[in-house]
């Protein structure tokens, strides 16, 4: 029934299973505030994205050596082959690593390790993009940025995250400026939880070429006509969006509206572990809440990969692997 898709907004942090997060302390020897796997899985209610991200932030902090990100990132790409994805652009935090001690070399040089066999082992194509936490200094940003530089550690891109509100994109124009100029790709969270406002900042300041979330940008038809109109890609996460209270429940969230008006939208898992699962279950939640058909499925799907950061003979053979999966079905 899914079709091939590519998957834009995914944070390899938020892919660490409570089994793994576990498994991972007991290699370490760390303790975590977790008596066991049930006290663990016990705390995955949020109120909203602070809440959420306080728990993400000890539960990463498991990660220590180039085996770890290793691991993790490589058990993303089987989880996420089974769901359909044929192309991942993934995000790490930099700083959620560095600020303990661990090199951006060893964070950069694990998930490469998975990432370089990732069409051989899975079938997915991949890009790494970085992360900046936005509500830390911007020059702590620009010194992640610039040391990654300089040491020619491989990236595809950038990307701001972390709490929203109070933390415009305007603060990040300096960084987001050195990223474009080194030939990097650039991407902000936006309009997740703070305001159209924020959007209009990633635009006109940080020039993303995508948004992600990116949904309270239907408060404003003026930017709503801005974003159809230069066809600006948002990555959109339906479980997200309902697990950290943006939208009350998934009835209220905006993804039809979106799609009657002509945005550039795709589905996306955000933290799948954190959120009540991967890419496939994104899908199925907004299929059966709004009874999407067929043709709506393959739309998300073929907006995810000309919103991807793909060359275009990459481009044509996903739009190829879906009109074969078309085939299949209707034959
Ligand atoms: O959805 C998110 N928003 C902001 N920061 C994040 N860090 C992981 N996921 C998110
Ligand atoms: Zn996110």
């Amino acid at each position: 029934m899914r079709p091939p898709v590519a998957e834009l907004h995914v944070h390899l942090e938020g892919t660490l299973e409570p089994a793994f997060i576990i498994e991972t302390a007991g290699k370490h020897g760390i303790g975590l505030p977790w008596r066991s796997l049930e006290h663990l899985e016990a705390q995955y209610e949020f109120s909203d994205l602070q809440s959420f991200l306080d728990l993400l932030y000890v539960n990463l902090e498991v990660l220590r050596d180039e085996e770890d990100f290793e691991a993790v990132t490589r058990r993303y790409l089987v989880r996420a082959s089974a769901a359909g994805v044929r192309h991942a652009e993934i995000f790490f935090d930099v700083q959620a690593h560095t600020r303990r001690g661990i090199p951006a070399e060893t964070v950069i040089r694990g998930i490469r390790r998975a990432l370089d066999r990732s069409v051989a082992d899975h079938g997915i194509s991949t890009k790494l993009i970085m992360s900046f936490w936005r509500d830390l200094p911007a020059a702590d940003a620009m010194d992640a940025l610039a040391h990654v530089l300089d040491a020619g550690l491989p990236i595809d891109g950038i990307g701001l995250d972390s709490a929203e509100v109070g933390y415009p994109p305007s603060l990040f124009v300096d960084v987001y400026r050195t990223a474009r100029d080194a030939g990097l790709h650039v991407v902000a969270h936006a309009g997740e939880e703070g305001p159209a406002e924020y959007v209009w900042e990633a635009l006109d300041l940080l020039h993303v070429e995508r948004v992600d979330h990116g949904i309270r940008s239907l408060e404003d038809p003026e930017l709503v006509e801005r974003l159809v109109r230069d066809r600006v890609p948002l990555t959109v996460c339906p479980l997200s969006n309902v697990r950290l209270r943006t939208v009350d429940t998934m009835a209220e969230h905006p993804l039809p509206r979106m799609l009657e008006l002509g945005l550039l939208v795709s589905l996306n898992s955000d933290d799948p572990a954190y959120f009540g699962g991967y890419l496939d279950a994104n899908v199925d939640a907004v299929v059966a809440e709004f009874g999407l058909d067929a043709g709506t499925v393959e739309q998300l799907a073929r907006n995810s990969v000309d919103s991807a950061f793909l060359d275009s003979s990459e481009r044509a053979r996903l739009h190829a692997e879906i009109d074969a999966w078309r085939r299949d079905r209707s034959g």
